[in-house]
């Protein structure tokens, strides 16, 4: 995608705005009109899919359009903030330093959704089913936030102290993890983007529990995720004295990720599936390792739990077992879509221990909704996400 073009297109989306800042319309407008829109049912040759970004001033939104900078068919023709509507983009983020030319960040009321194919939505959650529910029907959406990620929508309002505000929505909805709902997620409108916990608990133990080769009893999952996991806002927890050279645990028995493993966990197994699920959050920035303690069904070795990834996995892209004994870090993730697994024989007879590694912001949220919207439309899922992590 260019997004350095000089195009005014790219300001087009948004309707002048009360700020007066964000939202220039004027001859930009008739450039979308007139700019070849991609087709209802795919990415065309030549044409160009025409992407918003909703929350674009936060992590998520950021990394998505830091990750679309190289991708030859989505062009970012709308981004929206709240608090910092109205600014530059480039002024939020000045690190994008080839991306001086896309939108003003604008209200999301203030955005012609008329001139927009794709919607990136990386809201918080509870702000987003009205959003996504408000869309034009002709837009396909991959929402990041948990707002649709459970099917169960009394289970949502369990877990998120709040009515679902649109239960109709949420029965078309295909939840995204990508790997293991391809088909799904190719034919879908709307797309759950999955959370980065449940992401790198799932990919390694959905498998494992299909196959029969451990048991939905006795799972435990020990999981570190780094300080944007938890966003841009400022938040006191989340100052520099209370995250550095400390290790906390939160949400600890209630971290409302448990119902979104749980029901992937389950459909797995075709059994109810609980798990102790106890996450930290460390000192680093990115990265997030889940350590899964699992009972192995009778007769079974950790080698065989291993080989089973390793055959599931085989032809995927972003989803690597790594070699015998080697231990997934999560500098060997950092920046990347890819997902480092790997099993160990337990010092505990009959149990295995399973290492996953990913980067929250990516295969944890952006890079894994750009995987998503790829199959949406069409276009082969890896584009403009196979670079390799930074390390260290
Ligand atoms: N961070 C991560 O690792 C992951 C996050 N997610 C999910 O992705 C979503 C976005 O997360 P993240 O980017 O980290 O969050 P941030 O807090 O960094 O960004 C939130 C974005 O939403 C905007 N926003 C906040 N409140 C409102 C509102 N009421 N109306 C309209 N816009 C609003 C913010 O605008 P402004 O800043 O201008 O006020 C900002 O652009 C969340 O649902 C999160 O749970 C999913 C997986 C991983
Ligand atoms: C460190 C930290 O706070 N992490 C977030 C998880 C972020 C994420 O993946 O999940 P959602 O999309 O469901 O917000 C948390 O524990 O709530």
């Amino acid at each position: 995608m260019a997004i350095a073009c000089c195009s005014p297109s790219v300001r087009a989306a948004c309707r002048p705005t009360r700020s007066g800042r964000s939202g220039r319309r004027s001859a930009a407008v008739q450039a979308v009109a007139a700019a070849p829109a991609a087709g209802a049912a795919g990415a065309k040759a030549g044409e160009q899919v025409r992407v918003a970004v909703l929350g674009a001033s936060g992590y998520t939104g950021e990394e998505v359009v830091r990750l679309l900078a190289l991708h030859p068919s989505f062009k970012v023709t709308a981004l929206t903030g709240d608090r910092q509507a109205g600014k530059e983009f480039s002024e939020v983020f000045p690190h994008l330093v080839t991306a001086t030319d896309v939108p003003t960040l604008c209200k999301i009321e203030d955005l012609d959704f008329g001139g927009v194919d794709a919607v990136f939505c990386c809201l918080p959650h509870a702000t987003t089913q009205e959003v996504v529910a408000g869309l034009p029907s002709h837009i396909k959406v991959v929402d990041l936030s948990a707002d649709f990620r459970l099917r169960d929508v009394n289970t949502y309002a369990e877990w998120y102290g709040g009515e679902h505000k649109a239960p109709e929505l949420q029965k078309e909805v295909v939840y995204g993890l990508t790997e293991l709902h391809r088909e799904a997620i190719k034919k879908a409108r709307v797309v759950a983007n999955p959370g980065c916990y449940p992401t790198s608990v799932q990919l390694p133990l959905v498998p494992l529990l299909e196959a029969g080769l451990i048991t939905a009893e006795d799972i435990i999952i020990d999981a570190k995720s780094g300080v944007s996991g938890a966003g841009r806002s400022a938040k006191q927890n989340l100052l520099y004295s209370e995250v550095a050279e400390g290790i906390n645990a939160y949400g600890v028995t209630k971290h409302r990720h448990m119902p979104e493993i749980e029901q992937g966990l389950s459909d797995a197994a075709g059994a109810p599936v609980r798990v102790s699920f106890t996450p930290h959050l460390m000192p680093m920035t990115r990265g997030m390792e889940s350590a899964c303690y699992v009972k192995m069904a009778s007769g079974v070795t950790a080698a065989d739990l291993r080989q089973k990834l390793v055959e599931r996995y085989a032809d995927e892209k972003f989803v690597h077992v790594l070699a015998l004994g080697a231990v997934p870090q999560t500098h060997h993730v950092r920046g990347s879509n890819y997902n480092l697994i790997n099993v160990f024989e337990d010092r505990i007879p009959g149990r295995a221990i399973v290492l996953s590694v990913i980067d929250n912001l990516v295969k944890g949220a952006s890079g894994q909704a750009i995987q998503n919207m790829n199959l949406l439309w069409g276009l082969p899922e890896e584009t403009a996400l196979l670079q390799q992590a930074l390390f260290p």
